[in-house]
């Protein structure tokens, strides 16, 4: 799959004052796919919306490369393309915010055709295309509403609505969930996969919830002052987080890395070996601790185990001490392998510790 945006280097240098200067993005690579549901994590200031609010030129780089569906926007210090094909550019980029942005003094369906006043379509076209949006979004009775009278649920679904007025290809969402309730996210979110799916819509989720992540994304960026400090697939960054930060937000792995703590794992002996294993949606029903006993000889015991649902599908973990003679680790290292089962060993230096 092609790049539908590339940001290569990018930093982005503000001066709020004379001698003051923040660098609210150093040196960032991003490189999204059609397609993706990207996930770009991170805490508050950690300078998520700036880097992502470059896509569109919305913010400009200090330096950097900016190509979007095959369009460079800006390179070598500035903008490659007129102001007017950037509008252009710009209105296949649709935005969600936390805020929501509607005009209160509009009905819903108002505030839909809003989006389209630049459009060739005729009038009736334009609220046609509105009442269609309306409806894809789970809201076509509330089209003479006035924001004023709907949930925030459905403010954010209005605001989804307007933002695909003009058939993006990237949506962006700058925290469009962090305003709403746990089961009201959920739906925005399963919303946005639907749309992703169905519209083949890329997009950019900046959140600081894990979680929604967990449950849309197929890719992961986690920001920390400025950087990107570790990127790559839900999976990999879930199951084998390799900052601290990314811990920290991957609540699964903390959990994990308590209880091993816990233990007191420095006492391993020669014959044992601490090993992560991880199971995808096909074996994770296995008795694979009852299976190794049997065709490997090994002993194994369960410090911890957990399933997570990411994305749709169940993912498992467990964190076992593996014992045996050399030749039966070897053995047992082979089975789980043909059992297409991921396996780390974690030693006393390894990941989980400080
Ligand atoms: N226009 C600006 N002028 C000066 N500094 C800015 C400007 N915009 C952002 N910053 C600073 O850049 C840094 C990154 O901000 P940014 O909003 O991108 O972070 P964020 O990760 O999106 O956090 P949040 O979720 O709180 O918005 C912060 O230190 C912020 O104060």
């Amino acid at each position: 799959m092609s790049d539908i945006i590339a940001l290569d280097h990018v930093d982005v240098t503000f001066h709020p004052e004379k001698n003051q200067e923040v660098k609210a993005v150093q040196d960032v690579s991003l490189h999204v796919a059609k397609g993706d549901v990207y996930g770009v994590v991170g805490y508050s200031g950690a300078g998520k919306s700036t880097l992502v609010r470059t896509i569109n030129l919305l913010q400009k780089p200090t330096q950097g490369r900016i190509e979007v569906n095959g369009t460079v926007l800006f390179d070598d210090q500035k903008q490659q393309i007129s102001n007017k094909e950037l509008q252009e550019k710009r209105r296949k980029i649709g935005m969600i915010f936390q805020h929501f942005n509607l005009l209160d003094e509009t009905t819903v369906v108002e505030n839909v055709m809003f989006a389209l006043k630049h459009s060739k379509l005729k009038e009736k076209e334009v609220q046609a295309k509105a009442e269609k949006l309306l409806d894809l979004v789970g809201l076509s009775d509330k089209a003479k509403a006035f924001p004023a009278q709907l949930s925030g649920g459905e403010k954010q679904r209005v605001a989804i609505a307007r933002a695909l007025a003009n058939d993006p290809d990237i949506l962006i969402s700058d925290e469009a969930t962090s305003a709403l309730d746990p089961q009201t996210t959920n739906q925005i979110l399963d919303l946005l996969k639907d749309l992703n799916e169905k519209l083949s819509l890329t997009i950019v989720l900046i959140t600081h919830e894990m979680d929604a992540v967990k449950r849309v994304a197929n890719k992961i960026a986690v920001m920390e002052y400025g950087k990107i400090i570790e990127q790559g697939t839900l999976h990999d960054i879930y199951l084998k987080p390799q900052q601290e930060l990314t811990r920290q937000f991957v609540g699964g792995s903390l959990a994990a890395i308590d209880t091993l703590r816990a233990y007191n794992l420095e006492q391993l002996s020669a014959s044992q070996r601490l090993y992560q294993l991880v199971f995808s949606a096909k074996n994770v029903g296995e008795s694979v601790i009852i299976s190794l006993y049997k065709e490997c000889g090994v002993d194994v015991s369960m410090l911890y185990g957990n399933v997570e649902v990411l994305g749709n599908e169940p993912v498992g973990t467990l964190f076992v001490i593996v014992e045996g003679t050399d030749e039966q680790h070897a053995k047992a290292l082979k089975y789980l392998k043909e059992k297409e089962i991921e396996v780390t060993q974690i030693d006393d230096r390894g990941i989980w510790h400080d």
